[in-house]
This record gives C-alpha cells, sequence and structure tokens, in this order.
C-alpha cells in the first residue's frame, strides 16, 4: 500500500543459538507513532538494527519505503537515535550538530534543530563533557537533522531526568505533528501511553501484541472490579462469578466471619456489574479501577510465557509417549530443566 513505510515479513535472526527475532510480521504506516515494548532481550534493538539495515535477517524480508533498507537510510529519509555508538568526542555540541545537518541530503538549518531538540544552552559544550541526559539530547538532534520521513529511536529517554522527558516528548510530539512516522522502543511504559498512538509488543523475538495502548489494555483484561459477598445476603455459586461475560481472571478469597472478598480482571466491567445484579448477588464495597499499561503489559507477557511452559510440556509429554512406545528411555533431566526455563 502507498503509506507503507516499513514491513518486515516473516523475519528471523538468530545469534547462534539466540533467537532474537521470530517470526517477526509488521507494517509502519506513515504518520503513525509506534512504541516497541518488551521485557529485557525481547528482540527490540535487533527489530531496530534490522530495519535500518544494519543487519541482515536469516529469514524473511524487511523493506523501507518499498526497498532495501540501506537505501532508505542512504536517501537521508530516516533519523535514527540508537543505543550503541559513541559520539565524535573533541568538537562542541553546535559543530557536531551542523556537520549533521550539512551532510543530510535534505539537512534543516542549525539553530532550527538546536531549538527542536531543546540544546540551544549546550550549544557550546564540548561533547565529552556532557552528562548522559545531555548527551541523548544530542542524539537526538541528530537524528532530526534533516527532513526525515522515519525516526527510529532506541530508548530515547534513557538517563534523561523528569523535566527533560517532558521536554523531548513534545518535540518528538512536533516531529510526529509535521507528518513524519515515529518508532521508539522503550521500557517506560507511561510513555508508550501518552505518546503512542501504536504500541507493540515483543516477547522472546515475537509480536505478541499490537494495538493501541487502550485496545491492548482491554486485551489484558482493562479494568479491576473489587467486592464483598456476605453470606448473610444468600449464597452465590462461584459458578455464578466464572461465567461473568467480561471475566479475564478471578480470585476470591474468604469465607471470614460470613465474607468472601472477589477481585476480578475484565475486559468489560459494566456488562459484569449489570450480570452480578441480573444474577441476583449483593455485591457490597463495590469498586472499579482501571488498569495501567504496564499491568497491562505484565498480565499479557505473564500469559505468554505460562503459554510457552505449557506447550514446551505438552511436547515433552508427547515425546515421552513416543520414547516409551518405541521403547527408549525418556531423557528425564533435560525435560525437566528445559520446562523449568
Ligand atoms: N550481537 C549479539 N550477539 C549475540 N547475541 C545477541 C547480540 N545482540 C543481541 N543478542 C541477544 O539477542 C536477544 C535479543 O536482544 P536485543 O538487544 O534485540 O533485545 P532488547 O529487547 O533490545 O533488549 P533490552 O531491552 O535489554 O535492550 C538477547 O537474548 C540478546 O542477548
Amino acid at each position: 500500500m502507498s503509506d507503507e513505510v516499513a514491513a518486515f515479513r516473516r523475519v528471523s535472526k538468530r545469534y547462534g543459538p539466540v533467537r532474537a527475532v521470530h517470526g517477526l510480521d509488521l507494517v509502519l504506516r506513515a504518520g503513525e507513532t509506534v512504541a516497541l515494548l518488551g521485557p529485557n532481550g525481547a528482540g527490540k534493538s535487533s527489530s531496530l538494527d534490522l530495519l535500518l539495515g544494519l543487519r541482515e535477517p536469516d529469514q524473511g524480508s524487511v523493506t523501507l519505503f518499498g526497498g532495501a533498507p540501506r537505501a532508505g537510510v542512504e536517501a537521508g529519509r530516516v533519523g535514527a537515535m540508537l543505543q550503541s555508538g559513541g559520539l565524535m568526542t573533541d568538537v562542541r555540541v553546535r559543530e557536531l550538530v551542523r556537520l549533521a545537518c550539512d551532510v543530510h541530503p535534505r539537512g534543516h538549518r542549525l539553530e532550527e534543530v538546536l531549538r527542536d531538540a531543546g540544546i540551544e544552552e549546550i550549544a557550546e559544550r564540548r561533547v565529552d563533557r556532557l552528562s548522559g541526559g545531555q548527551e541523548q539530547r544530542v542524539r537526538f538532534a541528530l537524528a532530526i537533522a534533516g527532513a526525515n520521513d522515519l525516526i527510529v529511536l532506541d530508548e530515547p529517554t534513557t538517563g534523561m531526568d523528569v523535566s527533560v522527558r517532558r521536554q523531548f516528548w513534545a518535540s518528538m510530539r512536533r516531529q510526529a505533528d509535521a507528518g513524519r512516522t515515529v518508532l521508539f522502543a522503550t521500557h517506560y511504559l507511561e510513555e508508550a501511553d501518552s505518546v503512542a498512538d501504536r504500541v507493540l509488543v515483543l516477547h522472546r523475538g515475537q509480536l505478541i501484541a499490537d494495538g493501541s495502548a487502550a485496545e491492548i489494555k482491554a486485551r489484558a483484561g482493562a479494568r479491576r472490579i473489587s467486592f464483598e459477598l456476605h453470606a448473610a445476603d444468600g449464597p452465590v455459586e462461584e459458578s455464578v462469578l466464572r461465567a461473568l461475560p467480561g471475566l479475564v481472571a478471578l480470585d476470591v478469597s474468604g469465607p471470614a466471619a460470613g465474607v468472601r472478598t472477589v477481585r476480578i480482571r475484565t475486559r468489560d466491567a459494566d456488562a459484569d456489574v449489570a450480570a452480578l445484579y441480573r444474577a441476583g448477588c449483593y455485591p457490597r464495597g463495590l469498586e472499579v479501577a482501571g488498569l495501567g499499561l504496564e499491568q497491562a503489559f505484565l498480565a499479557i507477557t505473564g500469559e505468554q510465557d505460562r503459554q510457552d511452559r505449557q506447550d514446551r510440556h505438552e511436547q515433552h509429554e508427547q515425546q515421552d509417549r513416543q520414547d516409551r512406545l518405541a521403547g527408549r528411555p525418556a531423557d528425564e533431566e533435560t525435560r525437566s530443566e528445559e520446562y523449568a526455563r
């Protein structure tokens, strides 16, 4: 499609025995601001490296503006701020940013870039005397030194204090408002929640969620309901609770002194509360609370971990059955080690 900026098609990448990216299918479209989330080692940096043509996939293909990633980068259509790679040291900030503006095929004016990146005050400092957060802002200036169509940022706000981080996102938003596509990897889920219009969750090299922050929260069970059930109000079977239409997870404690405490994670709090009353329940002290993206992220990745362990367990059981049928001894030690992973 014409607004396709980048595409991963069934992309896999290994480093020796380590599977960093596995079967990644993904299209980025013009004007999107996309957050890439995932626990340590999930494959975020590797995916960004593949997108920028810094690494080649073992399988599948990556395209940028419909062509090879290197071609898009060399045409000056991509600005990147990566974790790796040092800055030139024995120059001043102004000189370094000027160089970036000059070499860019569609470079911006130096003063404009210094202002947009919020580094006018440190423009005369030597690059090797900067703090970590200031260095990050200079890297950002290099990423926006020209009229890029795509800006790629790998954990851009690491080392920035709260107010600098806020300024950074304000200038980032100006880039997005100018129609640029922005892809950033982050460990700060509140940034993804407030800045991104699309959130991708990577886990062990696989894309396990893709949607708006609201959709991801909904998928994880975005709301929590808690209440008490008092025996004095009449009996309530747990099956009634298990049948609630939005239910994702249920926790019932008690009874203590005739009171059970019920905590529910749900996709649809309104429907659940209505269903409780319809079933003749009398929930006391009813509370409904929203779930943050952070809790949603932990719920989704935790669920995926459980599913992976379950899949491995089932594979091993099947292998054991085949081994027994074939009269081979089962390799219990390896199995239990793998199951514990
Ligand atoms: N050059 C490399 N050689 C060998 N293994 C690597 C290399 N680069 C990354 N890996 C491994 O590949 C996996 C994915 O790493 P990657 O850096 O892409 O993850 P990440 O999501 O960016 O992690 P983090 O949040 O910690 O930065 C990890 O297990 C990592 O140890």
